[in-house]
């Protein structure tokens, strides 16, 4: 069972709808910190139900706080979460869109899906091996015969991946021709994702250690005025993924589930995802072809130098992925701007 490290996990929501799909979460979540990021039009009105602790930010207030570095953060996009991982100053993140609600397991019992990712996150992860029992760390399994124990310690997760019941994650070609799927499948299995293998990492229902990793969870510049929308949480998975792995960080997929309840609409997402379906074609080889040095030794480095690679290599594919390169430099000056080591003067920091 996770310890409950209320004072360490901040939960960060973006929003364009309501947030009454708190009142389903209010057992698992209102000892918690919340971070809403209130996306559209700034003069609307926004309700917090009674009784959580929140801080809550429009894009007046992202302006305000960043100045001319605001343009690194996404408007009308959900990618504009990520200026809540900048603002926190905790060791966890926990985000999750405001259509996804508790899910029970096949027993029937609630899911507490924050309580499961801070398990994940608080025990290690095997990317160099692979456990064919699953997650070895779990109540009642262990690693199989064959198994080294030189590998058996692990390696720190920094990200914890979970899954969806009923609307699936799926991009709008695969809405438009099969939108009466729904995800009915209940996989009682948490794995490490393989050192070296990418992964279609989605946010609405993730959480990181930002300490390990949160440098390089930046969602990229999508939505208004962008040629590219609904990738912002692929683009993310593809940095932290191949950062972890340079680092010897663990990516965790599968448990816990929540209950997606809103299929966004698929025309909608088809102009928005649009290039971004064949672009995908140049930039997940782009990842997998990527090497960083070993002079970068934390995420920030990390990233610098993957904006770097990613404006040599992809900048010619289209000019959009130049600017994408500009903003996660503009992102790691505002990651330190907000993450600076406190100051030490006269002996106090
Ligand atoms: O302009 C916007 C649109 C949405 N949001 C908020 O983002 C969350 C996700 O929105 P929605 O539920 O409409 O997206 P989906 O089609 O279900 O799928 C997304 O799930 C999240 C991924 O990051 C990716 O964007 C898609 O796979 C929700 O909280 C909206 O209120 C927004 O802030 N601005
Ligand atoms: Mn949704």
């Amino acid at each position: 069972m996770a310890r409950t490290l209320n004072g360490e996990v901040d939960i960060v929501i973006p929003t364009i709808r309501s947030l009454n799909f708190l009142e389903d979460w209010r057992p698992f979540f209102e000892p918690y910190h919340l971070i809403i990021i209130q996306d559209g039009d700034p003069t609307k009105e926004i309700k917090v139900p009674e009784g959580f602790d929140y801080e809550l930010y429009n894009r007046n207030d992202i302006n305000r706080i960043l100045g001319p570095k605001a343009n690194c953060i996404s408007f009308k996009d959900g990618a504009c979460r990520c200026f809540g991982f900048l603002v926190s100053k905790k060791k966890f993140i926990y985000t999750i869109d405001d259509d996804c609600f508790v899910a029970k397991d096949p027993s029937g019992k609630e899911i507490d899906a924050l309580a499961k990712h801070l398990e994940n996150l608080t025990k290690p992860s095997t990317p160099y091996y692979f456990n064919t029992l699953y997650d070895p760390y779990r109540e009642g399994a262990d690693f199989v015969r064959g198994y080294p124990f030189s590998l058996r310690a692990g390696v720190p997760t920094a990200v914890s991946h979970g899954l969806w019941l009923n609307i699936p994650d799926y991009d709008a070609p695969t809405q438009l021709v099969k939108p009466l799927d729904r995800n009915t499948r209940y996989v009682h299995a948490v794995l490490t994702i393989p050192k070296g293998t990418l992964y279609p990492m989605c946010a609405m229902n993730l959480a990181f250690n930002r300490e390990l990793i949160g440098a390089a969870m930046y969602f990229g510049i999508m939505g208004d005025g962008q040629p590219l929308g609904r990738y912002d949480d692929m683009w993310a998975g593809w940095c932290t993924k191949v950062v972890c792995d340079h680092l010897g960080y663990g990516v965790k997929t599968g448990l816990p589930y929540l209950w997606h309840s809103k299929a966004s609409n698929p025309f909608v997402n088809l102009k928005k995802e649009y290039n971004g379906l064949f672009w995908q074609e140049e930039m997940i080889p782009f990842f997998q072809s990527v090497i960083l040095p070993k002079k970068c030794t934390n995420a920030q480095e990390c990233y610098l130098e993957l904006a770097k690679q990613a404006k040599e290599k992809l900048g010619p594919v289209d000019p959009y992925f130049n600017n994408l390169a500009d903003a996660m430099v503009t992102w790691i000056e505002a990651w330190e701007e907000f993450n600076a080591p406190a100051k030490v003067k006269n002996g106090t920091a």
